[in-house]
Parts: C-alpha cells; structure tokens; sequence
C-alpha cells in the first residue's frame, strides 16, 4: 500500500488528476443501489467508463478513469500484483488529500474488483439537492452521522474544478446561465484555493450568505448601496467561487456544523477521517470470511503518512509516455444535462495515456 501511495504522490497532478480521483473514490464508493443491494466501492467504475456514455453522471471523472488505466497496472507490474481497481481508487482520492495538505487517512485494502459490473449511477447526487437529501443519500448508505457526514464529505470540494460548460435545463435547474433555479454557478474553480485542502470552503460558504444579508441590507438602506455594492464586489472576487453548487450552499444552516469546520480545522480533519473512511467501504463485506487482505497487508491498521508527497514536474510515468498534466481535453457534448453536472462535461474522445508496456 505504501508504494501505491508513494506512486501516487509522485503522479498525481494538481491541475487536473488530483482533484478528479478524489471525485472518483466518491463516484465509485456512493454509487451504491440501495434498494438493489447493489454496487459500492468495487470498481465499477472503471467499467462504467470505458462506455461512458451509457454512465454519464461519470463522465466527469473520466480524467482519473485514464489516469487509473495506467496506474494500476504499473503497480501491479511493479510489486502489487493483487492491486484491486477498488482499493486504488479509494487510496488515491486519500493520497490526493493528503498532497493537498489534507489528513492523511488510514484505509483499509481488500476491496474486491466486482467482476464486468456496472453500477446504477443515476443514484449519485445532483448539485440541487437540499441538506436534507444529502443527508438521507448518505444514510441510505449506511454512514454513521448522515447530516454530518453530508457537511464533511461536501468538504472535498475545497479542491477541484467545475469542469462541464453545461448548457442550462431548466427543468433540472443544472447547468450554467438561462431562465429558473440555476444550481451551479459557472465552470471554474470550486474555491478560491483549489489546491489546498483546508475547509476553506466552509468560510467561503458562509461569505457567500454574508453577501446575501448585505444585498438585503442593501435594498433597506439605499444611502449605502454604493459602498455595499463595492464591498459585496470585494467579497465575491476575493471568494474566487466560480464553481459553487446549490447543494454545497444548503450546507450553510444554522444547525450544521459548517460554522464550526470554519474555525477548527482539526475538527474538520477528524470528522473528515472518520466519514472518509465510512465511504471509502460502501458496499463492501468487510466480515472476516470475506474480507480478501492482498499484499499481506492486515485490516484496520494505520498506514500512517507517506513522506515525501513530492510531485514530479510534469508528472507521468518514466518509460509509459503518459503524462496527465493537461493531456485531457474536456471538450463538451451537446443534448445532454444534469446529475453530477458532469453529463456534458466530458468527451469520450480524449486518448487514455498509452498502458505500461
Ligand atoms: C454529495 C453531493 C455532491 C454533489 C451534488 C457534487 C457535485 C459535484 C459537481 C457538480 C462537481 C463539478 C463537476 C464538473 O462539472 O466537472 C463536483 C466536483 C467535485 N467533487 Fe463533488 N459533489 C458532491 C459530493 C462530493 C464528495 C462527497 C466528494 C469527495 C469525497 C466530492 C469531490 C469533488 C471534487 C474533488 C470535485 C472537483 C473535481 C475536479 O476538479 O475534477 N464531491 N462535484
């Protein structure tokens, strides 16, 4: 496990398949069919991507879908032969926290590849869902606090890009632009740091509901408009939220915790252990019968923290020609909408990095 890790600290790109494998271990990891009893941290989705079409609530992890192909069977070359799809996945999305200055989060191994599945990924949820569907979607599945975990698994989006330049349906209220509840601000960077992960992204959403009271305060007191204007102006540019979904703003309630992951970022960090970890084994059977320890690796130890995380410039392999820093075009499909507001973020026709030979 240590050498995926170390592998993946040196691979990893901040720009583009950082933030996507950590959006990957939630994709596979949630997309669970409750109802079914079905699906969960098994690798699907490496599957579902190889028609990602048929699967479009995950095109907009088909960065680390490529990343993955190559990946995974380096390490096995290269002293891992047993590396599951599953276990990579959920091990990436940690490392990626970790290289963004995020806890380093003891995993299990063991999680099976499910065998040609396809998982339901329209249960995944959408950018307009309230808290209290967030918090029922990870209740469903089995997490142990689902309003809490709904508020610290929303953290990741400390990092990353809105990357799908989705044309607005106003039925869905997804996509960018256009008439009725738009739930998606615009493609760009969910925060004003992507690169850190640090729970600035509950200060930002308190901002944004600042800015909101001083709008109102604004139309009260009209003498002021002009310096409340420039003010809110300030804000918003400083904010840098370009990408900010409806979802992530229902977290901003009085009775949440977002008001105290702001101010204590070792709170943040524990809870986000804890709720990572609950994920990372969704649907899996970790019953000592069936739980598969590869590598010799034994269940529920720490794997404490890999030094150092130092990205390779340019990143790639050595001698695999793959380089994943901007090799990836997202370019945008039409006719498509909702979801993970990923449905047109991502063409099947970017060219996966050739595998190790
Ligand atoms: C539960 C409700 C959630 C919703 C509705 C949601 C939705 C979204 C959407 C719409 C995007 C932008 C997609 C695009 O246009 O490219 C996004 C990005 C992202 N999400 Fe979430 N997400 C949720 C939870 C999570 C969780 C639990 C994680 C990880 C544990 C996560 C990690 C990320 C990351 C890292 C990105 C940036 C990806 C990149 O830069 O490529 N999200 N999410």
């Amino acid at each position: 496990m240590q050498l995926v890790r170390r592998a993946a600290s040196q691979t990893l790109n901040y720009a583009d398949t950082l933030p996507n494998c950590l959006r990957a271990a939630f994709h596979d990891a949630a997309e669970r069919d409750v109802g079914n009893d079905a699906g969960g941290a098994n690798g699907s989705l490496m599957q579902e991507l190889d028609d990602p079409f048929s699967y479009p609530d995950n095109l907009g992890v088909a960065i680390c879908h490529a990343y993955m192909k190559v990946f995974v069977p380096e390490m096995r070359a290269q002293g891992c032969p047993n590396l599951t799809f599953a276990d990579a996945i959920q091990w990436v999305g940690g490392v990626a926290v970790e290289m963004a200055g995020g806890p380093a989060v003891p995993l299990l191994p063991g999680r099976r590849d499910c065998n040609n599945c396809f998982d339901n990924s329209t249960v995944l949820p959408d950018e307009c869902f309230t808290l209290d569907e967030l918090a029922n979607f990870w209740g469903a599945r089995g997490l142990s606090d689902p309003l809490k975990a709904a508020v610290v698994l929303n953290g990741a989006h400390d990092l990353g890009n809105v990357r799908s330049t989705v044309p607005h349906d106003t039925a869905s209220g997804t996509g960018f632009g256009g008439a009725g509840p738009v739930c998606i601000g615009a493609p760009g960077p969910m925060t004003a740091q992507p690169n850190l992960f640090d729970g600035h992204y509950y200060k930002e959403s308190t901002i944004i509901i600042i800015i909101i009271v001083i709008i109102i305060i604004v139309i009260i007191i009209v003498i002021i408009i002009v310096i409340i204007v420039a003010h809110v102006q300030q804000l918003y540019t400083f904010t840098g939220r370009a990408g900010y979904l409806f979802s992530d703003r229902s977290l901003v309630t009085p009775a949440n915790a977002t008001s105290l992951y702001m101010n204590d970022k070792e709170a943040f960090f524990k809870d986000w252990t804890t709720f990572y970890q609950e994920m990372s084994l969704i649907g899996v059977d970790t019953g000592p019968a069936n739980f598969n320890v590869h590598d010799g690796f034994l269940p529920g130890g720490p794997i404490g923290r890999v030094a150092p995380m130092t990205p390779v410039p340019g990143n790639g392999f050595a001698g695999t020609g793959a380089n994943f820093s901007g090799a990836i075009q997202l370019p945008r499909v039409p006719g498509q909408s909702g979801g993970q507001g990923s449905r047109l973020a991502v063409s099947a026709n970017f060219q996966a990095p050739a595998a190790a030979g």
